[in-house]
C-alpha cells in the first residue's frame, strides 16, 4: 500500500529452525498508533524484534517507508532502518546525564540544535529541569520518560515500543500510557507497541492486533476487536464476556434459554446452526422493572462499577456490570434484561 509506513508481509521467523512467528501481514499508516496484544510467549517480542532488524527473517518481507529491510536475503542493520526504540528495561547509559542520554542520537545537528531538540524532548515528556541528572537519581517512571526521550529525539520514522512500562506499578502505568498518547500524536510519530494490557492498548491504540501461537488473529481498531472479533480466541482474549449457547432463527435472531436474542448477526449463519452468542458485561443490563432475575454467584466491586457473575444454567454464567450503586449481595438476584445491539455468534461444531 503507497501510504503505508510499515508494511509486513507473511513474515516468518523464529529461534533455531522453529518458527516463532508465523506468515503474519499487516500494515501501519504514517501517524497510527498500534498496539500487539497476545498471551505470553505468542511472539510479540519476536515481531518487534524482527522489524528492528535484530532478528533474521526466513520468510516474507518487512517495508518501512516503502523501502525493503527485511527478507529471508535480506537483513538491513537496526540504525539503518530510522527506528526509535524503547524496551523494558530503560538502557539508559548510567555515565551519561539525562541531557547526554537524550542528545545521544543526534550526533549530526550542531551543539546549538542538540541543546534545543533535547530541551523540547524533556519538554514533552515533562522533565524539564532534569537535564544534569544521572539515571541512578530518577525513579523508575522518570527513567522511561528520558528513555522516550531519548528514542523521541532524532525523530524515528517509527517508534518500537516493547512493553515500555512494564515494570511500573499500574497506576504510574496508566498515567504514562495516557501521557503517551499524547506525546506520540505531538511529535506526530508512527509507533508499534508491544503489551499485556488490553485497557492500555484500546486507550492508547488507532490499531489493535491479537496474536496467538504466532499468527495474528486480528488486526483492528480496538472498537471492532472488541465488538466484531474475527473469532472466539479474539473474543475471549479481548476483554470480559460470556458466552450462551443457542440456535440462529433467522438472519436477525438467536434462540437463547432466556430468550430470543436479537441484532445483526456478524457473519451469515443458517437458520437452525447451533451457536455461542458472546455476550459482553454491558449487553447485560440491570434492570429492576425486568422479569427474568438471575441468582449472583460472584461479584466484584471496583468501586466506580460492579461486575456481576450471573448463573443462567449449571455450564453457563453471564457477567453483568453495573454502576456500583446497584447492592445486590451474593445468592441474592439480579433482575436483568439483554440489551445487545449486535449479535456475535460463533458455529459450534457438533461432532
Ligand atoms: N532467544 C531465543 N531463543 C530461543 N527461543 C526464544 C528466544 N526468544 C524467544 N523465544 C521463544 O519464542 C517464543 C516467542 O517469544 P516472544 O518473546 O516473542 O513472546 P512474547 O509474545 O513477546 O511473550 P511475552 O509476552 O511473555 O514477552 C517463546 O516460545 C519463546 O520461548
Amino acid at each position: 500500500m503507497k501510504d503505508s509506513l510499515l508494511s509486513i508481509e507473511n513474515l516468518t521467523c523464529g529461534y533455531h529452525q522453529q518458527a516463532v512467528v508465523k506468515s503474519l501481514s499487516l500494515t501501519l499508516a504514517a501517524g497510527e498508533i498500534a498496539c500487539l496484544l497476545g498471551p505470553s510467549g505468542c511472539g510479540k517480542t519476536t515481531t518487534l524484534r524482527a522489524i528492528a532488524g535484530l532478528e533474521p527473517v526466513t520468510g516474507g518481507s518487512i517495508r518501512i517507508q516503502g523501502k525493503l529491510v527485511s527478507s529471508d536475503s535480506l537483513q538491513l542493520p537496526p540504525e539503518q532502518r530510522g527506528l526509535g526504540m524503547v524496551f523494558q528495561e530503560h538502557a539508559l547509559f548510567p555515565h551519561l546525564t539525562v541531557a547526554d542520554n537524550v542528545a545521544f542520537g543526534l550526533r549530526k545537528l550542531s551543539a546549538d540544535e542538540k541543546r534545543r531538540r533535547v530541551s523540547e524532548c524533556l519538554g514533552r515528556v515533562r522533565l524539564q529541569g532534569m537535564e544534569q541528572r544521572y539515571p541512578h537519581e530518577l525513579s523508575g517512571g522518570q527513567q522511561q520518560r528520558v528513555a522516550l526521550a531519548r528514542a523521541l529525539a532524532p525523530r524515528p520514522a517509527l517508534l518500537l515500543l516493547d512493553e515500555p512500562f512494564a515494570s511500573l506499578d499500574l497506576d504510574l502505568r496508566r498515567q504514562l500510557a495516557r501521557e503517551l498518547g499524547d506525546i506520540l500524536r505531538e511529535e506526530n510519530v508512527t509507533a508499534l507497541m508491544v503489551t499485556h494490557d488490553q485497557e492500555e492498548a484500546f486507550a492508547l491504540a488507532d490499531r489493535v492486533g491479537v496474536m496467538q501461537s504466532g499468527q495474528l488473529e486480528q488486526w483492528d481498531t480496538p472498537y471492532n476487536i472488541y465488538h466484531a472479533p474475527a473469532n472466539r480466541f479474539v473474543a475471549e482474549f479481548a476483554g470480559y464476556g460470556a458466552f450462551l449457547r443457542g440456535e440462529v432463527t433467522d438472519q436477525h435472531s438467536v434462540r437463547t434459554s432466556l430468550g430470543e436474542l436479537t441484532g445483526r448477526h456478524q457473519d451469515n449463519l443458517a437458520p437452525g446452526t447451533t451457536v455461542d452468542v458472546l455476550l459482553r458485561p454491558e449487553d447485560i443490563v440491570a434492570d429492576e422493572t425486568a422479569t427474568l432475575a438471575l441468582p449472583v454467584t460472584r461479584r466484584q466491586f471496583t468501586g466506580a462499577s460492579i461486575l456481576y457473575h450471573l448463573r443462567v444454567s449449571a455450564s453457563e454464567t453471564l457477567l453483568c456490570q453495573t454502576d456500583s450503586h446497584t447492592n445486590v449481595l451474593e445468592g441474592d438476584t439480579l433482575h436483568v434484561r439483554l440489551g445487545t445491539k449486535h449479535l456475535v455468534s460463533f458455529a459450534i461444531n457438533n461432532e
